[in-house]
């Protein structure tokens, strides 16, 4: 196969894309929205381009390559060298892969810890009544966000990670990292957030491996004083202790850190999105809260077991993934050889962003494609498992998000708990036609604008 490709190179070229600054090169190109500039320069160049940034060569196209190149941020507290999304595809990741697909975001181990999930989402239930009761405007997104992040910390290790109204959840959000594309930069940090992810991600280490040693404590006393727990810190415990899987001690918190950053930001930025479009689209919420009164009923909790059952809150989620992905080129990837692609050289070491977003809305795929239409799903097979190629918010193939099956849960249920029992009034002189629908491009795009609103009890 090299063969081929070395003998095709002398031939062929790099793929088109726009002419080049000295040192810059395309950079000043991106602006603030680089999904909506990269879609505007595949109109010139078409959809396999070649742009240079910084001093990073950078490929945008649907075909990947599994390895990654490696943001400044990612190397704070070495997490690199141990971390499941930063790992090159070779042994140590394929463990860890492994350990995800098989021991962690199964059906059956996810159903063994729903009953924790179930109190988190009674918390949010407990929360929005409040506000509710006492007239009180409700964050969306913060409150999706402290949600999200006890939904996964619980499912990881039963401990809840925020509070409502607390800034806990404030502190880990993510900032872009200019420093990422040029890498000439790092040594100046120009942003100070290596060092700032430094003392984030050093942190984390710790609490998750002083977690660690308080289970381990506990599993050696009294059962009666300590109940076996259900969580999947146990689970990965108990492999270790079968000899079914080698994982370190150092191993284990750096997958915990993976799986903790990997899984909040995205989760809340999506559901912010789904209640922008419900909030913007009356008729759309009427429909999804009838189809949640008519198949659950009043005063109940929406299980997970009920997902299945309620069609139309799914094309609601997936028409959200479409419209707004928050992984928007999916975790960068790298060609570990030179690569021939259309005809074209990818070189070696080039970074591969896939543009998810300009996917979603390429009219040559999807009937009013500008538009938010949850009714394009009802009928339709297409689903964001990895194998429709057009619609792919996860990614697909190797570096698939290990995570979806939990984050299909989360999302759904988040939506649902906002909208089942509650009605939603925007701020006094908003109408919905006019929400601020602005992007703001970071680890996941999010709302530049915070969605705020009130919840008023329904019916
Ligand atoms: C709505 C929620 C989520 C979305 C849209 C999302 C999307 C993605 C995408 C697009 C990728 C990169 C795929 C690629 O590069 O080809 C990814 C990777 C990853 N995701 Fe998620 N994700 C979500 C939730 C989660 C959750 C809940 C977890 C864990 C609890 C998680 C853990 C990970 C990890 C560890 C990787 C790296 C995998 C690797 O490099 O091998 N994600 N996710």
């Amino acid at each position: 196969f090299s063969h081929v490709l070395v003998a095709k190179f002398r031939h062929t070229k790099l793929p088109p894309g726009p002419f080049p600054l000295p040192i810059i090169g395309n950079f000043l190109l991106l602006g603030r929205n680089p999904h909506r500039s990269i879609a505007k320069l595949s109109k010139t160049y078409g959809p396999l381009m070649y742009l240079k940034l910084g001093t990073v060569q950078t490929i945008k196209h649907d075909q990947i390559c599994s390895d990654r190149t490696v943001p400044h941020t990612a190397h704070a507290a070495n997490h690199h060298k141990s971390s499941l999304a930063w790992l090159p595809v070779g042994n140590k990741w394929r463990k860890l892969r492994r350990i995800c697909k098989e021991h962690m975001f199964t059906v059956h181990k996810l159903q063994s810890s729903e009953g924790l999930r179930k109190k988190k989402l009674q918390q949010l239930h407990d929360y929005l009544h409040e506000c509710c009761s006492n007239r009180r405007v409700v964050d969306i997104g913060e409150v999706a966000f402290v949600t999200s992040l006890n939904l996964i910390s619980t499912t990881l290790f039963s401990i809840d990670f925020a509070h409502f109204g607390s800034n806990s959840a404030q502190e880990m959000k993510g900032t872009p990292n200019l420093a990422d594309y040029f890498p000439i930069l790092k040594r100046i940090d120009p942003q100070g957030l290596k060092r700032e992810s430094e003392d984030y991600a050093g942190k984390l280490l710790t609490t998750f491996d002083q977690i660690t040693s308080e289970r381990l404590r506990s599993i050696g006393v009294s059962s009666s004083d300590f109940p076996r727990k259900n969580d999947l810190l146990q689970v990965l415990l108990d492999l270790n202790q079968e000899r079914d899987s080698d994982l370190s001690r150092d191993e284990l918190k750096h997958l915990f850190l993976v799986l903790i950053v990997g899984g909040a930001d995205t989760s809340t930025d999506t559901v912010e999105w789904a209640m922008t479009e419900l909030l913007s689209n009356p008729e759309i919420m009427s429909k999804a809260r009838n189809e949640l009164r008519t198949v659950i009923g009043e005063n109940k909790q929406v299980e997970e077991s009920d997902i299945s059952k309620l069609p139309y809150l799914r094309a609601v989620v997936k028409e959200t993934f479409r419209f707004h992905p928050v992984v928007l080129f999916l975790i960068p990837h790298k060609a570990n050889a030179n690569v021939e692609m259309n005809g074209y050289i990818i070189p070696k070491d080039a970074q591969i962003l896939v543009n998810i977003w300009a996917m979603g809305r390429d009219s040559s795929i999807w009937s009013n494609a500008d538009m938010f239409e949850p009714e394009r799903f009802l009928d339709s097979k297409i689903d964001y498992k990895g194998h429709d190629f057009e619609f792919i918010p996860f990614g697909s193939g190797r570096r698939i998000c290990p995570g979806m099956p939990l984050a299909h849960i989360m999302v759904h249920l988040m939506v649902a708990s906002f909208i089942h029992n509650f009605k939603w009034k925007l701020e006094p002189g908003m109408k919905s036609e006019e929400l601020d629908l602005s992007e703001m491009f970071g680890l996941s795009l999010h709302k530049a604008v915070p969605l705020k609103a009130f919840p008023v009890k329904w019916p």
